[in-house]
């Protein structure tokens, strides 16, 4: 068999001219059952840029303990969340992708747009193999993760360079790292908070709640608690704000290590045990509503924000398919097509 990738036989050699907008999110189980969110999270929790310890010692942890415990647990969240698409992630995501095709499309732009998940389906093994037997020359990949980090941009990286490495030949190829600071996105995420404000009333405290990481990683030189501060004082700047009316957090910590701090549910605990009775909650590191989102925030989190006395708490939607963000896309993407 030959060691590379190649055409196949109806391909000829010089009529491949196709260029795709790839966009790649996290991934998500095909079903809120135990048995797809272990396949799951045996996948996302395998990768060694999500989970840094001695792979020996975290395969007996993962496989001894994890595995048996959290997909029961993790399946009965999902079931809470699970739309008749099918899990929101998913949804949104090719919702996002079916407009950012129209989008690009009326704009005179002749390029598809498709998508993959970096765990589960579809994979991005089998989503590049179907594009280049498309014919597919250059490709334009767009990791939904505003602010970069290693356990997702890197691993979207990784999952890429791995199944080229067994191509002949190689698509142009350009990888966006990250938007944190794009006017764009600072533009449309500003706008969705302002627009909750002019709805709702400005709450006595806004709070901008991110995907934590291990500490460790910080130390080590993953760049994105730095750049979630970024994102935030660019957006407090663009609202007007002021030091004493928003904060930082960091949320969805897993397992025994010290994450990134201040932690989101201690800090709506201590918020509350305060006298701050009114926030707004948003999520700017997540590009789609997920059940880091929808479970976690717009739920447990106001559950333990309104059990330590706060009483209105508002979840302000991620940025999904919303027309802002397919234009940020849009302007994303533009410069390599
Ligand atoms: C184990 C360590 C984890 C790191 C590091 C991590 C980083 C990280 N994750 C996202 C985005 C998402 N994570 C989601 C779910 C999720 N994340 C972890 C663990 C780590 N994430 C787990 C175990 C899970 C699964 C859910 C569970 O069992 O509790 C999701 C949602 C997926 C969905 O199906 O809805 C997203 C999105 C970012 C941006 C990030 C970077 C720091
Ligand atoms: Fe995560
Ligand atoms: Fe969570």
């Amino acid at each position: 068999m030959a060691k590379y990738f190649g055409l196949n036989k109806q391909q000829g050699h010089g009529d491949r001219a196709k260029t795709t907008v790839l966009l790649m999110n996290l991934g998500t189980p095909d079903a809120p059952t135990t048995g797809a969110v272990r396949r799951y999270l045996a996948e996302f929790l395998s990768d060694p840029r999500v989970v840094e310890i001695p792979k020996l010692v975290w395969m007996l942890i993962l496989h001894g303990i994890i595995l048996r415990v959290r997909p029961a647990k993790s399946a009965a969240l999902y079931q809470s969340i699970w739309t008749e698409q099918g899990s929101p992630l998913m949804a949104i995501t090719k919702a996002q992708r079916d407009k950012l095709a129209q989008r690009l499309s009326e704009n005179g732009s002749d390029v598809d747009v498709d998508f993959c998940m970096r765990y589960g389906k579809p994979s991005v093994k089998e989503t590049l193999r179907r594009l280049h037997s498309e014919g597919s020359d250059k490709l334009v990949v767009l990791p939904l993760y505003p602010q970069y980090a290693a356990p997702t941009t890197a691993s979207a990286f990784d999952a890429m360079a791995k199944e080229l490495t067994s191509w002949r030949y190689l698509p142009s190829l350009h990888f966006i790292n990250s938007y944190h600071d794009h006017p764009d996105y600072i533009a449309v995420l500003a706008d969705s908070i302002a627009r909750d404000f002019e709805q709702h009333g400005k709450p006595k405290k806004l709070v901008l709640s991110y995907h934590g990481m291990p500490e460790r990683n910080l130390h080590l030189g993953d760049p994105y608690y730095c750049l979630c501060q970024k994102t935030t004082r660019l957006v407090v700047e663009r609202l007007g704000l002021t030091d004493d009316d928003y904060i930082t957090t960091f949320q969805s910590r897993f397992g025994k290590a010290k994450w990134l701090g201040p932690y989101t549910d201690a800090s709506l605990e201590a918020l509350a045990k305060e006298g701050v009775d009114d926030v707004a909650i948003v999520c700017p590191a997540f590009s789609a509503d997920c059940l880091e989102t929808l479970e976690e925030i717009e739920h447990e989190n106001r559950d333990v924000f309104t059990q330590a006395g706060g009483s209105k708490y508002r979840y302000i939607p991620c940025l999904n398919d919303q027309d802002g963000h397919i234009d940020m896309m849009v302007n994303l993407v533009k410069p390599y097509l």
